[in-house]
């Protein structure tokens, strides 16, 4: 089942940033991982913004859920999550 996900980073200001550093190490790493897997087939970063567009592959929003609230940073992102439907006219 594929979702389109919108993640906002909101990291706060006073962060040390070796803090922030380690989170978005270990942000890559997972993210790097899960590309590998199949399960994140799409990251893009959107233009301008501390920002990211992307596709999930994966059984169901459970599933989903699951590996988003596994990210480092999702105590510090706004997530907005799209469930996508095969569109009739695709071919
Ligand atoms: O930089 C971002 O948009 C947040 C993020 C998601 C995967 C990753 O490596 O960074």
């Amino acid at each position: 089942m594929l979702f389109h996900v919108a993640m906002e980073v909101r990291l706060p200001p006073d962060m040390p940033a070796a803090k922030a550093d380690d989170l978005k190490a270990r942000e890559r790493d997972l993210a790097q991982a899960l590309q590998r897997q199949g399960k994140w087939p799409h990251l893009w970063r959107v233009a301008g913004r501390y920002a990211n567009i992307s596709v999930f592959d994966v059984a169901d929003a459970d599933e989903l859920h699951a590996l988003l609230s596994s990210l480092p940073l999702f105590p510090y992102m706004d997530i907005r999550v799209t469930a996508l439907a095969r569109h009739p006219s695709a071919i």
